[in-house]
C-alpha cells in the first residue's frame, strides 16, 4: 500500500507517516491514546506527518514558536503559528498527503511555558481532504531529490484541539490546566533516537545499493588496455577501482552490523525505560547521534564515488546513482543535522572522559576510555590482526577525546565560560568524537564476524572485508594514529600493503558479497546494477523513452533554434 502510495509520484509520498507520525503515536501516546489513533495509522485509515521543524528553527527545538495554549475553561489547547518563521516547514507529507500531524509546540499553561511537547491535530477533512479551518497547508517547492514526497509548510491561526490530543504517555495537563513533569524532560525527543537508529539502516541499505550498482557494473564494463594487444579489461581489474570500491563495500557491512547493534541497544534501552530505568537514555542518544552523522556522511559520500567510479553512465539518471545519492545527502541534514548531532555525541564523551578522570569506571561503549593508556608502546604490530586493528582505533579515539578535553580544561583555566570554551573547541570535539565513532564501528565489526553464525569459509571472505575496512581507515587517517607514536611509519606501509592484499583478496568475491544483498533490480532501479548484466541494451531502451524523444524534431527547433538559425544565415 505504501510503496503504491509512494509510486504515485505528483507529490504523494507517505514515507514519513511509516517512520516518524506512526512511531510518535507508539512512544508518545498513553494506551488510552493508542487505542484511538495507532490501529487507524496502522490501517492507513489517517495519513499522519510529523511537524517539528520550522521556517526559523530545525536544530535548536527548545527555541520552536509554534504555540500550544491550555484553556481551562473549554479543556483544549489552541494551536497557534504567532510568526512567519513559526511555519512548519520541511515536515514530509505535511502539504498534500497528510491528513493528521503531530506538532512539536511550545506548551504554556496557566501563563507558564513548559517547552516543546507533541500534539495530535487534524490538519485536513478526512471527506473531502480540503484543509481543516484554521489550517493553511502547501508544498515547499521542488528539492535536490525525493521530489516524489511532498515536504510541506503549515501555519495555524489559533486552531482549537482537546486537551487530550496532547501526546501524554510522558508529561501530563491535568483538566484545571496543572502541568505534571516527565521523569526525563527528554523523553520528548524519544522519537528522534529511534529515528535516528532507523537512518543508520538506510545509509547501509544506501550503500549497499550503491556498491552494488558500481561492482556489478564494473563486471560488465571494459575499457582500455592492461597490456599491449590483450583485450579490454573488466574495469574491476584496476586496482584504482578496487580501491575506490572495495572500502565502501565494507562499510556497507559495517554500517548494516552497526545498525543491528542499533536496534538491540534501543530494544533494551527503551525496555528499561518502561520500567523507569532512564540510565541508558543517554549512552543512546549519544550513540544513535553519533552513527546517524556518521554513517550518513560516509555513505552520501561513498555513493558519489560509486558514481564517478561509473564514468558517464554513472552520471545518468539511468544508473540510479544520482537518486541514491540525493537521497543519502538528505539523510546527512535530516533527523538532526550531521555536525549537530556529532556534536552531541562528544558532550557526552567529554561528560564521560570527566567521569574517567574522577575515578569513575566507565562501561558500554565509552568503556575503552578509561582502559586505553595514554603513553603508547611503539612497536611491530600485526597489522593483518583484527584485535590490533580494533586495538589502535580505540587507542587514537581515546588520544582525541582526551586531547579536545583537556584543550577545552585549558580555554576555562584560562577564564572562559563554559560555552565560549566548548564553541573555540568543537572543531576538536567533533573530530574525537568522529574517532570513537568510528573505532565503534571497527570494533563491532570485528566481534560481529567472529561470532556471527555462518560457514567458515563465509567468515574467512566477511574478515578479509573487516580487515580491509579498518586498514582503508587506518591509512586515510595516518597522521592520527602516528601522532603519539602509537603506530610506526613502518606500521602504516604494514597497513598499505595489507591492504592491497586485501583488495586483490576480495575481488573474487565482490559480486557475491553484493549480490548477498539481495536487492531486487525494483529496488535497484538502476540499468548499471541489472541483476542480469544486460547494461547496454537496457540503456538504449531506457534513452528511447526520454520525453526528448518523444518527437523527431523538438518543438524547441521551430520556437528557438530555427529562427536563431535563420537569422545568423541572413548575415552571412
Ligand atoms: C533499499 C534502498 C534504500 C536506500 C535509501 C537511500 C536514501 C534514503 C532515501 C531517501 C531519503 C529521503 C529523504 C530523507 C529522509 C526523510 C526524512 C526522514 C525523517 C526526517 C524527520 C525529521 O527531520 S524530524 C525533525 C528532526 N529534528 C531534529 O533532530 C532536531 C535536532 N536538534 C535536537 O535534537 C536538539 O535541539 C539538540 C540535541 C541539538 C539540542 O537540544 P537541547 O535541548 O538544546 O540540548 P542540549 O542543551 O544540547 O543538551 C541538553 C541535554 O539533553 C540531552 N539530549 C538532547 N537531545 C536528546 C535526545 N534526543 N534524547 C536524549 N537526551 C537528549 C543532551 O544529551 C543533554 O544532556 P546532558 O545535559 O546530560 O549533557
Ligand atoms: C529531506 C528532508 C526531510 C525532512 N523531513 C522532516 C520531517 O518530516 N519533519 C520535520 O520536523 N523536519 C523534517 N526535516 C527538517 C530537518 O529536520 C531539519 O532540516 C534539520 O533538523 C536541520 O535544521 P535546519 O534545516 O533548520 O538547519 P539549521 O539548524 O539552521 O542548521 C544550519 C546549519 O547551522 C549549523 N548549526 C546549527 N546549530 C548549530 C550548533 N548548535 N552548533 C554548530 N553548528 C550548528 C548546522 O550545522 C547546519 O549546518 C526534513 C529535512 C529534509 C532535508
Amino acid at each position: 500500500m505504501a510503496a503504491a502510495l509512494q509510486t504515485l509520484g505528483g507529490g504523494i509520498g507517505i514515507t514519513l507517516h511509516w517512520i516518524a507520525f506512526t512511531p510518535t503515536i507508539e512512544q508518545q501516546a498513553t494506551e488510552e491514546q493508542k487505542k484511538k489513533w495507532l490501529k487507524l495509522a496502522q490501517d492507513v485509515a489517517i495519513v499522519g506527518a510529523y511537524a517539528q521543524t520550522e521556517m526559523g528553527h530545525g536544530t535548536f527545538v527548545r527555541g520552536l514558536e509554534t504555540t500550544a495554549t491550555y484553556d481551562p475553561s473549554t479543556q483544549e489547547f489552541v494551536i497557534n503559528s504567532p510568526t512567519l518563521t513559526s511555519t512548519k516547514w520541511w515536515p514530509g507529507g505535511l502539504g498534500k498527503t497528510a491528513n493528521h500531524a503531530t506538532v512539536m509546540a511550545q506548551l504554556y499553561t496557566r501563563g507558564k511555558c513548559y517547552g516543546p511537547h507533541n500534539f495530535m491535530v487534524q490538519i485536513r477533512s478526512l471527506e473531502n481532504h480540503q484543509p481543516c479551518p484554521g489550517v493553511t497547508l502547501g508544498d515547499i517547492g521542488p528539492k535536490m531529490e525525493s521530489n516524489g514526497n511532498d515536504n510541506g509548510f503549515a501555519r495555524f491561526d489559533h486552531v482549537r484541539i482537546p486537551r487530550e490530543n496532547m501526546l501524554m504517555k510522558f508529561a501530563r495537563v491535568e483538566a484545571d490546566g496543572t502541568y505534571v513533569q516527565p521523569p526525563s524532560s527528554k523523553l520528548a525527543y524519544s522519537n528522534m533516537v529511534y529515528l535516528r537508529g532507523t537512518f543508520v539502516m538506510s545509509a547501509a541499505q544506501a550503500l549497499a545499493s550503491a556498491t552494488t550498482i558500481a561492482v556489478r557494473y564494473s563486471c560488465v564494463r571494459r575499457q582500455s588496455e592492461m597490456k599491449p594487444g590483450e583485450p579490454e579489461p573488466q574495469i574491476l581489474e584496476y586496482q584504482t577501482q578496487q580501491y575506490k570500491l572495495f572500502p565502501q563495500l565494507a562499510a556497507a557491512y559495517a554500517f548494516w552490523f552497526a545498525s543491528w547493534f542499533m536496534t538491540q541497544q534501543h530494544g533494551s534501552i527503551t525496555g528499561s525505560m518502561e520500567k523507569g530505568d532512564m540510565s541508558g537514555l543517554a549512552e543512546l542518544h549519544a550513540l544513535s547521534a553519533g552513527l546517524k552523522s556518521y554513517t550518513t556522511a560516509v555513505t552520501a559520500r561513498g555513493i558519489d564515488v560509486c558514481r564517478m567510479a561509473c564514468g558517464g553512465h554513472g552520471y545518468s539518471h539511468a544508473s540510479g546513482l544520482p537518486a541514491l545519492f540525493g537521497g543519502a545527502a538528505a539523510l546527512c541534514t535530516a533527523e538532526g543535522e550531521n555536525t549537530v548531532m556529532m556534536l552531541q555525541t562528544a558532550r557526552y564523551l567529554v561528560k564521560c572522559f570527566a567521569q574517567s578522570q574522577a575515578g569513575k569506571r566507565l562501561t558500554g561503549t565509552v568503556a575503552y576510555l578509561s582502559a586505553v593508556q595514554p603513553s603508547p608502546v611503539a612497536g611491530n604490530r600485526n597489522m593483518s590482526d583484527l584485535g590490533t586493528l580494533v586495538a589502535a582505533f580505540q587507542h587514537r579515539a581515546a588520544r582525541m577525546v582526551r586531547h579536545a578535553a583537556m584543550q577545552m580544561q585549558g580555554e576555562m583555566q584560562k577564564g572562559k565560560a563554559r560555552e565560549d570554551a566548548w564553541n573555540s573547541c568543537s572543531v576538536l570535539l567533533i573530530k574525537a568524537a568522529e574517532a570513537h565513532v568510528h573505532s565503534f564501528v571497527v570494533r563491532n565489526f570485528a566481534e560481529t564476524v567472529q561470532t556471527v553464525e555462518v560457514d567458515e569459509s563465509v567468515r574467512a571472505v566477511l574478515t578479509s572485508l573487516c580487515q580491509l575496512y579498518s586498514l582503508y581507515g587506518i591509512t586515510e587517517h595516518a597522521g592520527d594514529f602516528l601522532k603519539d607514536g602509537y603506530l610506526t611509519g613502518r606500521d602504516i606501509d604494514a597497513a598499505s600493503s595489507h591492504l592491497s592484499a586485501m583488495l586483490a583478496r576480495v575481488r573474487p568475491d565482490a559480486v557475491a558479497l553484493v549480490d548477498a544483498f539481495d536487492l531486487h533490480d525494483k529496488i535497484l532501479r538502476s540499468v548499471l546494477g541489472r541483476y542480469d548484466g544486460r547494461v547496454y541494451e537496457h540503456l538504449y531502451e531506457w534513452a528511447k523513452k526520454s520525453p526528448l524523444n518523444k518527437s523527431e524534431v523538438h518543438e524547441s527547433y521551430y520556437k528557438y533554434l530555427q529562427p536563431f538559425l535563420k537569422s545568423n544565415r541572413a548575415k552571412l
